[in-house]
């Protein structure tokens, strides 16, 4: 059977002025997961905040007791050098590091500071390296990239080296509040036929008009931003994005 919904809004598009609040609110009202973007302006046309942000955002949320538990802070890492802000995050109090694989294959050396190796990285290296610093690996694919790249990692023997979480992206990534990428969802089918208990996140566009057809091709951690931030009762909005994954277990 698939794993059970996990709805992880995504606070981009929570008011940065009080993100704190927004982030124990956002528990409160039943989100199980923080989704946290991190963008460069590099690998994206956007920038957000880093390790010092998490930190202090962190402080106002429970740390999950398990792996996957209520609090737990994915880190969608939108940029250039994933391998270089391993330590930072990790200390800054991210459980997830979900990766995108474009970086990790087309990392530049830019200039790091000592003992920070930015230089190309394999992702299964990566994988290993965040496992070892104590935090649950993702790996990211944009609109553009097949999964066909992903079987090898993810049929890897040596588990270290393994995925946790598989995230399909269903817009360019960069920006809230975009429109859902269906076009993207054959990659979410595929991952859920030859992965039945692989958690699979889908990321951009989702909202209660889109999530049916998500769901339908099993994915099951959800991310929504706008549709959750921006909505009069977002808790409502929380409940249904998880029922509509919820009612779908044991049928695909
Ligand atoms: O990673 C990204 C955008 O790059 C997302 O996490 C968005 O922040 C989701 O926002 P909505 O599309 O749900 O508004
Ligand atoms: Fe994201």
């Amino acid at each position: 059977m698939s794993p059970p919904a996990i709805i992880a809004p995504s606070i981009l598009s929570a008011d940065f002025a009080e993100l704190g609040k927004a982030c124990s609110d956002t528990i409160a009202q039943g989100a199980d997961w923080l989704h946290v973007d991190i963008m460069d302006g590099h690998f994206v046309p956007n920038m957000t905040f880093g390790a010092p942000v998490v930190t202090k955002i962190r402080s106002h949320v429970d740390r999950p007791t398990g792996a996957y538990g209520k609090g737990t802070f994915d880190c969608h890492m939108m940029i250039s050098e994933p391998k270089r802000w391993v330590r930072d995050f990790q200390k800054a109090g991210c459980d997830l590091y979900c990766f995108h694989y474009e970086a990790a294959v087309d990392s530049t050396a830019a200039d790091s500071p000592a003992g920070t190796s930015s230089a190309k990285t394999s992702p299964k290296e990566l994988i290993r390296f965040i496992h070892e610093n104590g935090m649950q690996a993702g790996i990211a694919v944009k609109p553009k990239t097949s999964v066909d790249v992903l079987w090898d990692i993810l049929d890897n023997p040596e588990e270290v080296e393994r995925p946790d979480m598989v995230l399909v992206m269903t817009v360019e990534p960069g920006f809230g509040g975009q429109s859902f990428m269906a076009s993207e969802l054959p990659k979410v089918t595929e991952l859920r036929k030859r992965y039945p208990e692989l958690p699979i996140e889908v990321d951009g566009g989702l909202s209660e008009k889109t999530i049916d057809q998500a769901a339908d091709a099993g994915a099951n951690v959800i991310v929504a931003g706008s549709a959750v931030f921006g909505a009069a009762d977002p808790g409502d909005v929380i409940k249904k994005l998880r029922e509509a994954v919820d009612g779908r277990r044991g049928k695909l």
